[in-house]
């Protein structure tokens, strides 16, 4: 039998970052080992047997990274030395452990060349609640110090959070059990929806079992020393970006807008490249990690801009009645026009059920539809899937009452999930009823 080496953990600019690349599992042979599943193995290890890769003082699966860049760069050496085989190998070499994730024995079990026979479920694989831990993994987009790291945070306290390149990355960790949460935003108060996730939740048969609103407060931030005078360019999320655009503009920069693939990773491209000519937008947290300078506070156009956030899960939750409740749909329209939209909101306005949210994105499969056949087809129509939140439960006889209609007059009906309402209540900002104290306070503390 070939022993399994240890293979290297993936590297990006954000080590320890689950990459979309490192989730895709080839088509597995029945007996020869494939490097992309013994990686998967090595990494599903990782996550559930390594006390010095998942224990306190490694950051890579978790939440709580150490305060400084040194941590999080010392905690990505200690993984490079794992990827390579440096940090007890003999393990692997001696004693191969069968990967198990949640009770499951993972797929990199049928690297073993042995043949595998079906073997009876036990009790142990029904069990819906994590079994490797007393610590759900939560997978969100970015590296620490993003804001959907904080999200993950507040919806799940102590969870250990799993940052992932791409949004995708998130739902493919969830779907593969390598996370047993995701939390990924779905529409921010200033800049509007967050398509990428709204196609990917159709896409993933996965269910919303929560939501979590975030105030997101953003900085700008420079490597120690840097002044406002030097920079000729700002790097962040284009959420962010956008969400600042007023106050940059009127804060007099002339610098060009970067796109990154998320806020605490512009913060670290700045400090990891010992960029002088450019600041990131990101959170305080950020600039604490990365051992940047805050150079102005509170930089969103709106002090109470805010993102909401919602939480994946494999198994749907039993919808209650003792608490608000929000429930998710997704339809197709089945018919002419807009009077298909006209009866199926009609249907929640009937029974006094108040819609939260309504979004249209193209409908894939038919994005376009032409009318007119008799004329050669000259008329196109385009066609949508729509994505609607109102405020019931699933447990409600109004809202299975509400949706028994929608399906009439829809093509394709699903519910993404019924799930209680974020009720926190809102932080009220110390300036929030006079924007000129927002920008005035702005101004002094940028100085
Ligand atoms: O870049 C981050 O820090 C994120 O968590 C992503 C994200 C987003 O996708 O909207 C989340 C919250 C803020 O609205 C800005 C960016």
């Amino acid at each position: 039998m070939a022993a399994i080496q240890p293979l290297p953990l993936p590297t990006t600019s954000s080590l320890g970052t689950l990459t979309h690349q490192s989730l895709s599992v080839p088509p597995i042979p029945r007996r020869l080992p494939q490097p992309a599943l013994r990686f998967r193995r090595h990494l599903v290890e990782c996550i559930t047997h390594r006390p010095e890769i998942s224990g306190a003082g490694c950051s890579f699966f978790h939440g709580a990274v150490g305060p400084s860049l040194a941590d999080w760069k010392s905690t990505c050496a200690i993984l490079s030395a794992v990827g390579r085989g440096e940090v007890d190998n003999h393990h692997h070499e001696a004693n191969p452990v069968p990967a198990v994730v949640n009770g499951h024995e993972s797929a990199a079990a049928a690297t073993l060349d042995v043949v595998q026979l079906p073997r009876p479920l036990t009790i142990a694989d029904l069990a819906p609640t994590p079994m490797h831990g007393s610590r759900l993994r939560v997978a969100y987009q970015g590296v620490p110090g993003a804001y959907s790291e904080a999200a993950a945070g507040k919806a799940y306290p102590e969870c250990e959070a799993i940052p992932c390149d791409q949004f995708e990355t998130a739902f493919q960790a969830l779907q593969l059990w390598i996370a047993d949460r995701a939390v990924l935003p779905v529409e921010n108060s200033l800049g509007g929806s967050i398509h990428r996730n709204y196609d990917l939740l159709l896409r993933h048969h996965l269910h919303i079992v929560g939501e979590v609103q975030l105030p997101v407060h953003h900085c700008l931030m420079a490597l120690p020393g840097v002044r406002r005078e030097c920079l000729t360019r700002v790097l962040s999320h284009p959420q962010a970006l956008a969400q600042c655009e007023l106050t940059l503009s009127g804060m007099g920069l002339n610098v060009s807008r970067e796109a990154f693939p998320d806020t605490a990773g512009a913060a670290e491209c700045v400090a990891a490249n010992g960029l002088r000519d450019a600041a990131a937008i990101a959170s305080a947290r950020a600039a604490e990690l990365y051992g940047l300078e805050v150079l102005a506070d509170g930089i969103q156009d709106d002090p109470s801009n805010v993102t909401r956030f919602v939480m994946l899960s494999r198994e749907p939750i039993i919808p209650r009645t003792d608490r608000p409740f929000k429930t998710s749909i997704v339809f197709a329209q089945d018919g002419e026009g807009t009077s298909v939209l006209f009866k199926v909101l009609s249907a929640f306005a009937f029974r006094n059920i108040s819609l939260t949210k309504i979004e249209s994105r193209p409908h894939r499969n038919r994005p376009i539809r032409i009318v007119d056949e008799a004329d050669g087809g000259t008329a196109k129509h385009f066609d949508y899937m729509f994505y609607v939140d109102f405020q019931a439960s699933l447990a409600e006889a109004r809202a299975q009452n509400a949706l028994g209609e929608v399906q009439e007059f829809t093509s394709f009906l699903r519910v993404l999930g019924s799930y209680p309402m974020d009720m926190t209540p809102w932080p009220r900002a110390h300036n929030d009823d006079d924007g000129a104290d927002h920008a005035s306070n702005l101004s002094s503390q940028s100085r």
